[in-house]
């Protein structure tokens, strides 16, 4: 069921856009934070000791560049820690860029970020809501910051939430009741609120069960085949990207390793590794984050490729 009574609200007018630009363009992309101190090795505080500031930098996104065609839905693959939501604040205008530039159809993150946050909308995992109020008083409470006229706002939050598979009477029920996939579902239908041009999904599906997931897959396809949307999506789950994404780009420590369509991927993997068949988006996740640290001995030791793959993962989350 499509949702012809949601083409958007009149926010977007004003704003002069040039539907044949890219949606969104990051060149050089880069974001170092420090690393906070514990408390004992502050106290102990030496000057000047430049290695130890060094140490302390973490380079979460390292010269990224990377362009998403208008319609496109272009997924962000990575482990954790790998920069996915850094990169993902910064086109959300959240965090400012340490160097390099980037642009929602030609606005810059920084010079132009009102312009910007009327184009873009974000969905994360933390997102927050008044708890002890119903999803349609929340959402209803959010029209009324991007100015929408009550009955249009209800009628159409309505339509949403039903669209993402929110039964009738939980609509205005409090959120409280809710389990954490279903209040996943009313963080993307107040994201899609201000109908944003640019939509920004950070992990929308991580914690649904199957069937949520297929709803919000299929509304995410919706958004970009009815409303023209650009979709940038980080997600863990491989067969997610896989069905749902146009092109995807894999991120290994803040940098890009590889991008491209999922079965031209999957194909070269197939290859490189003399098989004939193509392998799994798993196997080509796997490829370009881990294949270059897992050696013949590791497979060994404990037991299978995808062990020593959980191995080494364990070990990085470790040292971070
Ligand atoms: N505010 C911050 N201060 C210091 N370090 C940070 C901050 N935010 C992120 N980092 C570090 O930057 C790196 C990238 O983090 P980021 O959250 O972007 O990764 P991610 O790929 O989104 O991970 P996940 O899949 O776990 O969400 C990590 O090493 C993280 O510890």
């Amino acid at each position: 069921m499509a949702i012809p009574d949601l083409v958007p609200a009149p926010l977007l007018n004003t704003i002069a856009i040039d539907p044949t630009s890219d949606a969104i363009v990051i060149a050089g992309a880069t974001k170092v934070f420090k690393k906070s101190r514990p408390l004992l090795s502050r106290l102990r505080q030496h000057k000047g000791n430049v290695e130890d500031e060094r140490k302390r930098n973490v380079l979460a996104v390292d010269h990224i560049d990377l362009t998403v065609k208008r319609r496109e839905i272009v997924g962000i693959l990575g482990a954790n820690g790998s920069g996915k939501s850094t990169l993902i604040r910064m086109l959300s205008t959240l965090l400012i860029p340490d160097e390099g530039s980037v642009s929602i159809f030609g606005y810059d993150v920084v010079k132009d970020e009102a312009t910007v946050q009327r184009l873009i909308n974000r969905v994360s995992v933390e997102a927050s809501f008044f708890k002890k109020l119903s999803p349609m008083e929340n959402l209803l409470y959010a029209a009324r910051l991007y100015n929408m006229s009550g009955a249009d706002a209800r009628r159409r939050i309505r339509a949403i939430l039903t669209r993402l598979g929110i039964k009738p009477e939980r609509i205005d029920a409090p959120l409280e009741d809710m389990s954490r996939g279903m209040q996943q579902k009313v963080a993307i239908a107040r994201a899609f609120l201000t109908s944003p041009i640019v939509l920004l999904l950070d992990e929308p599906t991580t914690g649904l069960d199957p069937r949520s997931k297929i709803d919000v897959q299929h509304f995410v396809n919706e958004l970009r085949d009815v409303h023209d949307a650009t979709i940038l999506i980080t997600t863990h789950d491989m067969d997610e990207a896989d069905a749902l994404c146009d092109r995807v780009a894999i991120i290994d420590k803040g940098r890009i390793v590889v991008s491209g369509d999922t079965a031209t991927l999957k194909r070269a993997v197939a290859d490189l590794r003399g098989l004939s068949e193509p392998v799994s988006m798993n196997d080509v996740f796997m490829h370009y984050t881990a294949s270059h640290l897992i050696t013949e001995e590791d497979v060994q030791r404990y037991g299978s490729w995808e062990k020593a793959f959980e191995a080494l993962e364990a070990q990085r989350e470790e040292e971070e």
